[in-house]
């Protein structure tokens, strides 16, 4: 099974598991990062962008002072694949280096 195909419920429950911080609604994977200030949070969204780039995967962020939502989607298949697993657990390691 390719990287981008879609996976089952019981894929997403079961690779949720190990990222416990992340919550599925619908179609996309939701977390929130609280960093300790503005630049911190800024230098999560700078973290993850490198990441995004390259593995030409991106995340909708939503930036809000120091408090950062990510959305995790796979835009072409409409919906959770194993990419959006992948990026979620490079989220949490750019956000444990903010913490
Ligand atoms: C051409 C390029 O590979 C695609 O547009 C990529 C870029 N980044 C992407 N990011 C996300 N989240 N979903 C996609 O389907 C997607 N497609």
């Amino acid at each position: 099974m390719g990287t981008r195909d879609l996976l089952s419920d019981q894929q997403i429950t079961d690779g949720l598991l190990t990222l416990p911080e992340w919550r599925r609604e619908g179609a996309s994977l939701l977390r929130t990062v609280q960093a300790k200030d503005f630049p911190a949070a800024i230098r999560v969204v700078d973290a993850v962008a490198v990441q995004a780039e390259a593995m030409d995967h991106h995340p909708d962020i939503d930036i809000r002072w120091r408090t950062l939502h990510f959305t995790l989607s796979t835009h072409s298949a409409g919906g959770i694949t194993a990419l959006d697993l992948r990026l979620a657990a490079l989220i949490d390691t750019a956000a444990a280096a903010e913490a």
